[in-house]
Formats: structure tokens, C-alpha cells, sequence
């Protein structure tokens, strides 16, 4: 089940500058800066309320954010859902005809597992799975 919107996320150029940006637009800092490596990316986190912003800044010339970047400049990059269960919600979602980019739960920022599907089948926006890894 969806349970709600977890993160918008944004592609930037720079990571510092774009801190400064929304840390003055939101008047919040941001609470965590995070890199993951299988994705090319370092992410700096920010929560308003129960909405956070994920900025994602391209560390590998073929990561998804540096292409994006090339093709479609700074901007919102995809939406994430938090999930209660991603690999019932990836069964699901593929049976309704989505088209997974990952066929097993990977590991993301913020203590999540994720999955991502196709833009071309959701009208055009990057949709991200996410859920939380429980400790234990
Ligand atoms: C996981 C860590 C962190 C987290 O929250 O935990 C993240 O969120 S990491 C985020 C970065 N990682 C990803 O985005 C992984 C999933 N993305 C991909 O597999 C690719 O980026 C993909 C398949 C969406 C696009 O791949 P690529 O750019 O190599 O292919 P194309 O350029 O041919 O694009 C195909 C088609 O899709 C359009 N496109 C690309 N990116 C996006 C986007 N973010 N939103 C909407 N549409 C997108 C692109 O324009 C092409 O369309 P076309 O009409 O043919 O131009
Ligand atoms: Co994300």
C-alpha cells in the first residue's frame, strides 16, 4: 500500500549552493547529507513537517542525475511514495503493467529500500518506492 508522498527529488548542479537556497527558502537546515554510490549521487536532506526535499547532486559523469541534468537542466527529478511493503507493492505494480527498473528492492538514502519505475508509463514523472529499513 502507498502510504504517502516520503520525498520530492531535485537534481542540482551544486550541492552547497543549493543547501544555501532552500535552507533560506525553508528556513530549515538540512538534517542529513548522504552519498550513495550505486547511484552516482549526493543527497542532502530537508523535512517540512511531514514532507521532506531531497536534493541530489551527480557524482559520476553516467550517473541518472548527471544525464538528466544534461538533458533537462536543475529541477524536480521524480516523487517518491513511501510503501508498507515494496516488494508486494513491485509484484503488484508489474502485474498492473508498470515497468520496474529495478527488479529487486536496492538500497537507498535515508535507510530505505527503493525501487524506481519507467517514466514513460506514469505520464511522464519518475515514481520511487521507498521503504524504511526497520533495525532489528
Ligand atoms: C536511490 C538513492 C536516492 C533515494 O531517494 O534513495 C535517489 O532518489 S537516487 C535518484 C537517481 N537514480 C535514479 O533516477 C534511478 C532510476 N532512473 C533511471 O533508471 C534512469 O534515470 C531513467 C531510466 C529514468 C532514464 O534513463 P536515461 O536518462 O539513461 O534514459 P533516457 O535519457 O533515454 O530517458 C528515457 C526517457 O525518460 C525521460 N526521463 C529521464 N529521466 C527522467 C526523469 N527523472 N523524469 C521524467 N522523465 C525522465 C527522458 O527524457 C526520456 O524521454 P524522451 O521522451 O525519450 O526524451
Ligand atoms: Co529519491
Amino acid at each position: 500500500m502507498f502510504t504517502n508522498v516520503e520525498h520530492i527529488g531535485i537534481a542540482v548542479r551544486d550541492l552547497a549552493s543549493s543547501n544555501d537556497l532552500f535552507s533560506k527558502l525553508l528556513n530549515v537546515l538540512p538534517y542529513k547529507a548522504e552519498a550513495v554510490e550505486a547511484e552516482g549521487v549526493t543527497t542532502s536532506f530537508f523535512r517540512v513537517n511531514q514532507t521532506k526535499i531531497e536534493l541530489l547532486e551527480a557524482t559520476t559523469p553516467d550517473s541518472p542525475i548527471a544525464k538528466f541534468l544534461e538533458k533537462k537542466g536543475e529541477g524536480i527529478h521524480h516523487l517518491a511514495f513511501e510503501v508498507d511493503d515494496i516488494e508486494a507493492e513491485m509484484e503488484r505494480l508489474k502485474t498492473e503493467g508498470f515497468t520496474l527498473l529495478n527488479e529487486v528492492p536496492k538500497r537507498g538514502a535515508d535507510n530505505k529500500l527503493v525501487c524506481f519505475l519507467h517514466p514513460k508509463g506514469t505520464n511522464g514523472v519518475l515514481i520511487e518506492l521507498c521503504q524504511e529499513i526497520k533495525e532489528g
